[in-house]
C-alpha cells in the first residue's frame, strides 16, 4: 500500500487529502477570505499560512511526513511542458519561488512540498495548468507580438477525458474529446488523440465565468487601460477575480445567480449569456476536431446544476453525446498520478528549466 499527502492551494481555499492507494482516507478544505488573503503582497509570502495549516492538518490525523511515501502537489505555472507527472527538483523550486512570470496560487504546492518534506520523500506535479500540447496555428493570436499560451484546468480535464475513454470503452489515446471544465475560472479546449490542441487561457480568453470576465473587445479594454482608473493591479482585479457573475450580479457562486434569475430579468439574462458563451466556445473547439467528436465532457463545480447546464445543451447537443462529470477531481488526479510512478506504471519525468 502506498499513503500519498495532496496539496492543492487554490485562490481561495487549501485542500489537503490523505490518499492510501486510490482510496481518500481523509480530506479537509481551508477556506480563506479575501481579507485574509490581500494582506499578502506577493504570493510567495503565504508561504508559512498554507504550510502551517498542512502541518496541523498532518499532526490533527496523527501522521508525521514520514509516513507517506510521496508528497503530490498541484502544478505551478512552469514554463509550457508536456502532459504527465514530474518529479519536485530544486531547479523546479526555484523557479515557482523566483522566477515564474503568472502568480497563481498553484505555484505555492511545490514549494511548500519541498519544505514539508525536507529531503524524506518525493514530491510529485501531475499535469501543472501549463501543460501545451497545441498545434502550431493555435499559438497565432492576430499579432506577432501575442502568442496565445496554453494555460488550462489541465489537471481535472486530463482526468475527466481517462473517465469518458473507460466509459465509452476505448483508449484514451484513441479519443476525440471537447472538454469544458466550469469552475471559478472556465477552460474549454479541443482534445485530439490524448492532445489538448487548442484551449482557452482560462484567465483571459473565452467564456466570462462566475469571477472572470473572459475576452473582452480589445479597442475597450485599451481605452479602459488608458482611462487613469486604473492602475495594473486593479485592472487585472477586474478581469481576474471581480469579472464576470461578480461584477454583473456581485456573487461568484451560480447557486447564488440562478436563484436570483428566477424573479429578476436581468440575472436571468446574465446566467443565460454565459451559458450561451460557454456553447459557442464548444462548438469552436468541435470545428478544430472537424466535427470528429466522441463526447463534449462537462465538469467543475457548476456542471452540478442542472438547469444551468440544460442552457447550454439546448444549444450544443446536436455536436455529439455529452457526458457530465460534476465537481473537480484533482486531489484524486495528484494521487492517481503520483501512484503511476510508485508502482512503476510510469517513469516520471524529469523537470529541467
Ligand atoms: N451544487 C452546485 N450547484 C450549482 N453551482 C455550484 C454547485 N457547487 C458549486 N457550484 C458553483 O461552481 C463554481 C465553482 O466551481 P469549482 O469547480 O468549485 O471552482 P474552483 O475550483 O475554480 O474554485 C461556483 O460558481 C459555485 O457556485
Ligand atoms: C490558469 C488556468 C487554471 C486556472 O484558472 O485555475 P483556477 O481556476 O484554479 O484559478
Amino acid at each position: 500500500m502506498k499513503r500519498i499527502l495532496v496539496i492543492n492551494p487554490g485562490s481561495t481555499s487549501t485542500k489537503i487529502a490523505v490518499f492510501e492507494d486510490n482510496n481518500l482516507i481523509v480530506s479537509e478544505e481551508v477556506s480563506h477570505s479575501m481579507e485574509e488573503l490581500e494582506k499578502y503582497d506577493r504570493l510567495m509570502d503565504q508561504i508559512d499560512l498554507r504550510k502551517n495549516e498542512i502541518e496541523e492538518f498532518i499532526g490533527k490525523y496523527g501522521y508525521k511526513v514520514s509516513d507517506f511515501d510521496a508528497i503530490a502537489a498541484r502544478g505551478g505555472i512552469l514554463p509550457p511542458l508536456e502532459s504527465g507527472t514530474y518529479k519536485v527538483n530544486e531547479e523546479m523550486v526555484d523557479y515557482l519561488r523566483n522566477k515564474t512570470k503568472i502568480e497563481h496560487a498553484s505555484n505555492l504546492a511545490a514549494v511548500i512540498g519541498w519544505e514539508l518534506s525536507n529531503g524524506e520523500i518525493p514530491i510529485f506535479i501531475t499535469d501543472p495548468v501549463s501543460v501545451d500540447e497545441f498545434i502550431p496555428e493555435s499559438r497565432i493570436s492576430g499579432i506577432p507580438e501575442i502568442e496565445r499560451r496554453s494555460l488550462f484546468h489541465a489537471l481535472n480535464m486530463k482526468s475527466v477525458a481517462r473517465k469518458a475513454a473507460k466509459e465509452l470503452n476505448k483508449k484514451y489515446e484513441d479519443c476525440n474529446f471537447v472538454i469544458a471544465h466550469l469552475g471559478g475560472g472556465i477552460s474549454v479546449g479541443a482534445q485530439r488523440k490524448g492532445k489538448m490542441i487548442d484551449v482557452n487561457n482560462a484567465n483571459d480568453e473565452g467564456p466570462f465565468s462566475p469571477e472572470r470576465t473572459g475576452e473582452l473587445p480589445v479597442g475597450d479594454l485599451a481605452k479602459m487601460a488608458f482611462s487613469g482608473k486604473y492602475d495594473k493591479k486593479e485592472l487585472k482585479k477586474r478581469y481576474i477575480g471581480k469579472g464576470g457573475l461578480v461584477a454583473y450580479l456581485g456573487t461568484n457562486d451560480l447557486r447564488e445567480a440562478m436563484k436570483k434569475a428566477e424573479t429578476d430579468e436581468y440575472a436571468k439574462k446574465v446566467v443565460e449569456a454565459m451559458a450561451y458563451q460557454i456553447a459557442k466556445e464548444i462548438g469552436g473547439m468541435a470545428a478544430i476536431l472537424k466535427g470528429e467528436v466522441d463526447a463534449i465532457i462537462i465538469t467543475g463545480g457548476m456542471a452540478r446544476n442542472d438547469v444551468f447546464i440544460d442552457m447550454i445543451k439546448q444549444r450544443v447537443s446536436k455536436i455529439a453525446l455529452i457526458m457530465r462529470y460534476p465537481g473537480s477531481f484533482e486531489m484524486e488526479a495528484l494521487a492517481e498520478g503520483a501512484l503511476r510512478v510508485l508502482n512503476n506504471e510510469e517513469p516520471a519525468k524529469e523537470w529541467k528549466l
